[in-house]
């Protein structure tokens, strides 16, 4: 690469519609993005914007009524050529899942099973989607626990025995299981208290450091991403409007709605944007 980065995944004129009885609705619109290999992205975008949209088109869970209108999605996992993940087939992509490509959408923590416990939602995922027999994902899994500051004694919970930041966590220890390229987490942390905001942006940097993971995380909040990534890009109707170095962007937005999105922030006394997350910070 030109620019010295590695470059995991390229969104090349994305244009996603859904259809309706008034007419088409473009919710993406010729975005272009690149995602750099070991690096944390945010997407940021006031609600409405399109981040969830362009979200699951790229990871090709976009359901009717909503299609792609144009564009293209280029993939480059570890060990394997680089394909195209909008023309790729069922099976090539069922391969591709988990095992490279992880997901945690909006509000996960609801949906996970509430008569299984979490010992039981690992295996379910890593058995479907690995050759790895029951004795080695049993092996795993107070490992993965432990990577997201959980106990081994979760394992034997079920999920209503859990809080809502200790279902997040165990959500991404799941995501990680199978070492994945890339984790695309949307809004990660809305719905639980700022305290907890604050441990799982925490396991999320941990989770980069310790495997080397790249992660796109999708918030209407700017504080969540001045906590956590590496760069920004920002959303507005559909367009990204802005795109780079966090720290840039906060100091110097180029966009008027950028200015608005980190002026919403709420400020404590004089901080005006919260500290970024630590390594290794005692949670
Ligand atoms: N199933 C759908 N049918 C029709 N329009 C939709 C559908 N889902 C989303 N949209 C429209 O697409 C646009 C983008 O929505 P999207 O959910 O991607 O935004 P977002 O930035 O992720 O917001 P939020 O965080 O509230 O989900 C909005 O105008 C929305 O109304």
């Amino acid at each position: 690469m030109p620019d010295g980065h590695e470059t995991l995944l390229e969104i090349e004129d994305l244009s996603v519609h859904y259809r309706s009885t008034h007419g088409d609705v473009a919710a993406v619109s010729g975005v272009n993005l690149s995602v750099r290999r070991g690096e944390i992205l945010g997407i940021a975008g006031e609600s409405g914007s399109g981040k969830s949209t362009l979200a699951v088109a790229l990871l090709r869970l976009l359901r009717p009524p909503g299609y792609i209108a144009g564009g293209s999605v280029t993939f480059r996992p570890k060990n394997s050529p680089e394909v195209d993940l909008l023309n790729l087939d069922e099976r090539r992509l069922r391969v591709l899942r988990w095992r490279s490509l992880s997901y945690l959408p909006q509000g996960s923590m609801n949906s996970m099973n509430p008569v299984m416990r979490v010992e039981g939602q690992f295996r379910d995922v890593i058995e479907e989607h690995s050759s790895l027999s029951r004795s080695q994902i049993d092996a795993m899994i107070p490992r993965l626990l432990g990577q997201v500051g959980l106990e081994p004694s979760v394992a034997r919970m079920y999920p209503h025995e859990l809080s809502g930041g200790m279902k997040q966590r165990v959500l991404m220890a799941i995501s990680i299981a199978l070492e994945p390229d890339l984790v695309v987490a949307d809004e990660p942390t809305t719905a639980l208290d700022v305290t907890i905001q604050r441990v799982i942006l925490q396991s999320l940097a941990d989770l980069r450091s310790a495997f080397g993971v790249t992660l796109v995380v999708i918030s209407h909040d700017m504080g969540v991403h001045a906590q956590l990534v590496d760069r920004v890009a920002v959303m507005y109707e559909g367009a990204v409007v802005e795109v780079g170095d966090v720290r840039q962007v906060f100091k110097q937005p180029s966009h008027e709605y950028t200015r608005s999105l980190i002026d919403s922030i709420p400020k404590i006394g004089p901080v005006a944007t919260p500290a970024p997350v630590g390594q290794s910070e005692a949670l």
